[in-house]
């Protein structure tokens, strides 16, 4: 069975619990997705260990946000760990982005426009014209214009996002939980069906699998209902 477009969030307090939610759902997902909690404390070797044998494909989460010369030498420094996508802050500018792009010729450099823990009232504070969608909207412009090939915006702005950008840039969408699931610190949230009819590519999603019992079950539950979703 094709694994879903789903990147499990391994945002765990050590390399062995990683390593094992890992192993558990990699049968079913596409990606997993390693970010700052486990690679400012392990560094490059965690890439390893949660790669495993499985050979799914690596999404670091790392949000590079400096002048361009210093994301250039970022870039190029974790892009030997060959992962399939690396994250940078949309809102570092287009220099900064073009200097991710060129420095990682192999990975897929994704765009964070607004993150998905921000309400409109976070967006007025900060002094970021909003309202959410056009932000991101602009954000999303911009990144691609830059050489981005990916964005993460929340599910409710995906789908003007694909009117803005077209096919063929990969939407990413934190920011999903299920039917019922506790939304904890995300704002902008919709259901994994909702997000992917919305147009996105890939679904991330961490604590509503690695918070459960059984994170491989909760992530086939969560790929089944979508492969049901995209049948009917
Ligand atoms: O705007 C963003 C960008 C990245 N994230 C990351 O996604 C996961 C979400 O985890 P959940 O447990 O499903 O909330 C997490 O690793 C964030 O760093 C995001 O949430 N929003």
């Amino acid at each position: 069975m094709t694994p879903a477009p789903i990147a499990v969030a391994l945002d765990a307090p050590d390399l062995e619990t990683a390593a094992q939610w890992a192993s558990l759902v990699t049968p079913h997902v596409s990606t997993i997705k390693v970010g700052l909690e486990l690679y400012l404390r392990y560094g490059p070797d965690v890439i390893a260990s949660v790669r495993g044998a499985s050979g799914v494909q690596i999404f670091l989460d790392l949000k590079l946000h400096d002048i361009p010369n210093t994301v250039a030498g970022a870039a190029k420094a974790v892009s030997r760990l060959r992962p399939a996508i690396l994250t940078v802050h949309a809102t570092g500018g287009a220099a900064m982005i073009r200097a991710a792009v060129e420095s990682a010729p192999h990975t897929k450099i994704a765009a964070v426009t607004i993150l998905t823990s921000l309400n409109e009232s976070d967006l007025d504070r900060m002094g970021l014209a909003g309202p959410a969608d056009e932000a991101v909207r602009r954000l999303s412009s911009l990144s691609v214009e830059a050489g981005a090939t990916a964005l993460v915006c929340s599910p409710h702005e995906v789908a003007a996002v694909r009117a803005e950008v077209g096919p063929d840039i990969t939407l990413i969408t934190p920011g999903v939980r299920p039917q019922g699931a506790d939304v904890q610190d995300q704002a902008r949230v919709a259901t994994p069906e909702q997000a992917l009819a919305d147009g996105a590519d890939l679904l991330v999603i961490g604590r509503p699998i690695t918070g459960s019992a059984d994170p491989g079950a909760a992530a086939a539950a969560i790929a089944a209902s979508l492969r049901r979703t995209t049948a009917s």
